[in-house]
């Protein structure tokens, strides 16, 4: 069994693999009469292949035990998939590049609680691991026709320390 560290999520470092969605950076627009700060598009959803539309969901995720076992990975080839936190309080990504159709070595970052990610269409992830409480987050997806969810096991389980 192979360690997983988790890594400070940055921009850059995800950007193989999606969107940070953050005000930091985001293009910022006054409205509502001055009342309002708009952080605007801070991620595009991917989700009309295939005749799929968009839709927001709530997540409810329960923390995960620690030391956890990666042993799996999915993705969903027809669109992008978004998390935000609702709740607050850090969470972990955990992704991986494509190795002739099957997942490479994971990579894990440890989130922000007012950080969000998009994962890009048909890129490896790991199901919401959400930590140390209860977590409600905003998840941005794709409904509609064909099978918009791939997964596949490791060989062995990488493992991941609380962060
Ligand atoms: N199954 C489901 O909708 N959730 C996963 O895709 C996930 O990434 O948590
Ligand atoms: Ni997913």
């Amino acid at each position: 069994m192979t360690a997983l560290v988790c890594e400070p999520i940055g921009r850059e470092v995800f950007a193989p693999f999606g969107e940070v969605m953050t005000i930091e950076g985001a293009e910022l627009r006054m409205i509502n009469g001055g009342t309002t700060e708009r952080f605007h598009a801070l991620a595009t959803a991917d989700t009309e292949t295939e005749d799929g539309r968009t839709i927001v969901s709530l997540f409810r995720g329960q923390p995960r035990r620690f030391p956890y076992r990666v042993g799996m990975m999915e993705r969903h080839p027809l669109g992008s998939q978004a998390f935000f936190p609702v709740t607050g309080g850090d969470w972990i990504a955990v992704v991986a590049g494509d190795e002739s159709g099957r997942p490479g070595a994971p990579r894990a970052f440890v989130v922000p609680g007012n950080v969000g990610l998009q994962y890009g269409r048909n890129v490896w992830h790991h199901p919401l691991i959400a930590v140390g409480r209860v977590s409600d987050f905003l998840v941005v997806d794709r409904e509609g026709p064909g099978n918009n969810l791939e997964e596949a096991d490791y060989p062995a389980p990488y493992i991941l320390t609380a962060p």
